[in-house]
Formats: structure tokens, C-alpha cells, sequence
């Protein structure tokens, strides 16, 4: 049986409604679980149980159109990174079994109408909005464990496009997900500067927190969301902050076929024009990171990512 890995469980309440110290107390929770191993589990972060339930609803009667239907949305272009994406599709050195559905901050294109289904833009409009806001305020926690200046994240996500990913795991046979090479999604860090990860109860989301292929069950914890640090804010804190490696793999149920799991990321980047170059902050401190330039890093890992998705060559 997999062990639960030892993620902590903070209260973000402290840090939306409480005094300047509490706040910074806050911070300093995040940062001792972001230095450590990556993840956090954010209880009372400000969306209510009942918005998170009506996206995931949505997910589900999105991904039960057609096949046919979904691919009228299909993502064409790896750059814009914006619509559905099947079976198969998205593949770095492995096999995932997933489907996704790509929403971006400015421009949605491929994104349902009104007429294919009722309400999905609006509300999903309105989610991305609320995500973005529980993002800014980690990233200012970080801002302010690190001593940046509160507002050192603003002026690198000014036009920062986060990218909303519907994600549903489809119902599957065990001994397809088990061959080797295959998984729900393969092991893999977060490229961006940190992740939202909303899931559902079906579990199978491990977390190996010092890469020793020693894997955890990150398990689902009603109430939360976990927020994971990913490979730029790795960079940018020279090491301080740690991207770590994660899967989603079989659930601990009984039985050859699978249930179907659904998850939401939300995945923070900086504005395209930033360079992200590590912050020394100790006397005779070496950067570990050449700077790094965010949009073509976005671009680059994008399209390694999509190597399956013809169109994106
Ligand atoms: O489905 C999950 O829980 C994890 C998804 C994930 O790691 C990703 O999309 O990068
Ligand atoms: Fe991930």
C-alpha cells in the first residue's frame, strides 16, 4: 500500500483576512512546505466547495460530448495552447491515458459556445478568475517569505496568461495503465512558476518529494486545493523553492477496470518577456540557472509536450 506523502495542510483564511503579522505567519507556512517538499495542501483559500463541484460538473458533461463533437475544439497549435486535446495526444517519453480541455486568460477560441453548451464559458470564465486570484496571493506569500518586496511578483505577471486545464482520466482497463511506459500521466515536474491542482476523490495522484523513486500517495483531502511549486520558481529561487516530480497513477480500488478520475490545474506562468534568473540572496551564493527567457521556456516545454499532436509541429 502506498504512504500518504507528508504534505501540510495550511489555512489560507490568516493570510486573506488577517493582520500584516498573520499574514506573514501564513507565508512562512507556505514557504517551509514549498522548500521542503513542494506541495501544499490550501484549505479556506475563498472559492466555495459549491463553484469547485459546478466546474467539475462541467468537466464531466464536456468530456461525455462525443468524441466527434470535442474534436471540433481540438488544440492546434501548441503556442496558443488553447482547446481540447485527446487520447494520446500529449506524450513526453511515456503513454498518458487522459483527455484535456485548455483554457487561457485573453483569447478562447476553441472554447464551447453558449448554443454546444449552455453556461460553460461564463462559468469557467469566472473560475479562472477566481484561481487567479488564490495564485497571486501565493505568489506574494512567496514575495514576502523570501523578503522580494510584496509586489515582486506583480511586476512579472502583469500579463501573466495562466493556463485552466480541464482533465479527465477516462475509465480504463488496470492492465493497460499498468504496462510499462504507461500511466495516468507519466512522472513529470510542473514547468511554469507554481500549480493549482483541484481533484477529485478517485486518488491516484503520487508525488515523489526528493526524487528517490520513492513515490507518495498525495491523497484527496476535502476542502483543499494543492499548490505545487514548478520548475521556473525553482530556477528564479535558486533552488530554495523545489519543483518536484508527480504522477497519477492506478487508484488503491479493487477490480480490472478503473473508475474515471477528473483534476483541474491551474498553471501560473510569468509574462512571456521576463527573464527568470536565479536570486542570490547569501553572500558568495553561485546561481544554479542560466537566466531563461518565460515565453520561450513556456513555448519550448509546450511543444516538447505535444510531440503526438501532429498539427503543433
Ligand atoms: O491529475 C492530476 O492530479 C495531476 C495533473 C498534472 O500533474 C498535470 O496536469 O500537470
Ligand atoms: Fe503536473
Amino acid at each position: 500500500m502506498t504512504v500518504a506523502a507528508d504534505i501540510a495542510i495550511v489555512s489560507f483564511d490568516k493570510f486573506i483576512n488577517g493582520s500584516d503579522t498573520e499574514k506573514r505567519a501564513v507565508a512562512k507556512q507556505l514557504y517551509e512546505a514549498f522548500s521542503t517538499v513542494g506541495w501544499v495542501y490550501l484549505k479556506d483559500f475563498g472559492i466555495p466547495k459549491e463553484r469547485i463541484d459546478e466546474i467539475f460538473g462541467l468537466a464531466k458533461i464536456f468530456f461525455d460530448l462525443p468524441l466527434q463533437q470535442k474534436s471540433t475544439w481540438r488544440l492546434k497549435d501548441a503556442e496558443v495552447n488553447q482547446g481540447y486535446t485527446g487520447d494520446g495526444d500529449e506524450a513526453n517519453g511515456g503513454i498518458d491515458h487522459k483527455e484535456c480541455y485548455e483554457h487561457r486568460r485573453f483569447k478562447n477560441p476553441l472554447c464551447p459556445t453558449d448554443t454546444d453548451l449552455p453556461g460553460f464559458r461564463e462559468a469557467i470564465d469566472s473560475f479562472y478568475g477566481e484561481c487567479y486570484t488564490v495564485g497571486m496571493n501565493v505568489l506574494k506569500c512567496l514575495a514576502m517569505a523570501m523578503d522580494l518586496g510584496d509586489d515582486f511578483f506583480d511586476h512579472v505577471t502583469k500579463r501573466s496568461d495562466p493556463q485552466l486545464r480541464l482533465l479527465h482520466y477516462p475509465s480504463i482497463e488496470r492492465k493497460v495503465i499498468e504496462q510499462e511506459g504507461h500511466a495516468r500521466i507519466i512522472p513529470h515536474t510542473d514547468f511554469g512558476l507554481c500549480t493549482l491542482l483541484f481533484q477529485d476523490q478517485v486518488g491516484g495522484l503520487e508525488v515523489d518529494p526528493f526524487h528517490k523513486g520513492d513515490f507518495k500517495a498525495a491523497i484527496p483531502v476535502p476542502g483543499t486545493v494543492l499548490i505545487n511549486i514548478a520548475d521556473l520558481m525553482q530556477r528564479l529561487t535558486n533552488d530554495r523553492c523545489r519543483s518536484t516530480v508527480h504522477r497519477v497513477v492506478s487508484p488503491k480500488v479493487a477490480g480490472d477496470i478503473l473508475p474515471s478520475r477528473y483534476s483541474i490545474p491551474f498553471f501560473i506562468h510569468p509574462d512571456p518577456e521576463v527573464m527568470i534568473d536565479p536570486i542570490v540572496k547569501e553572500e558568495g551564493e553561485v546561481k544554479k540557472y542560466e537566466p531563461v527567457n518565460a515565453g520561450e521556456w513556456r513555448t519550448w516545454n509546450t511543444k516538447r509536450n505535444y510531440t503526438n499532436l501532429s498539427v503543433a509541429a
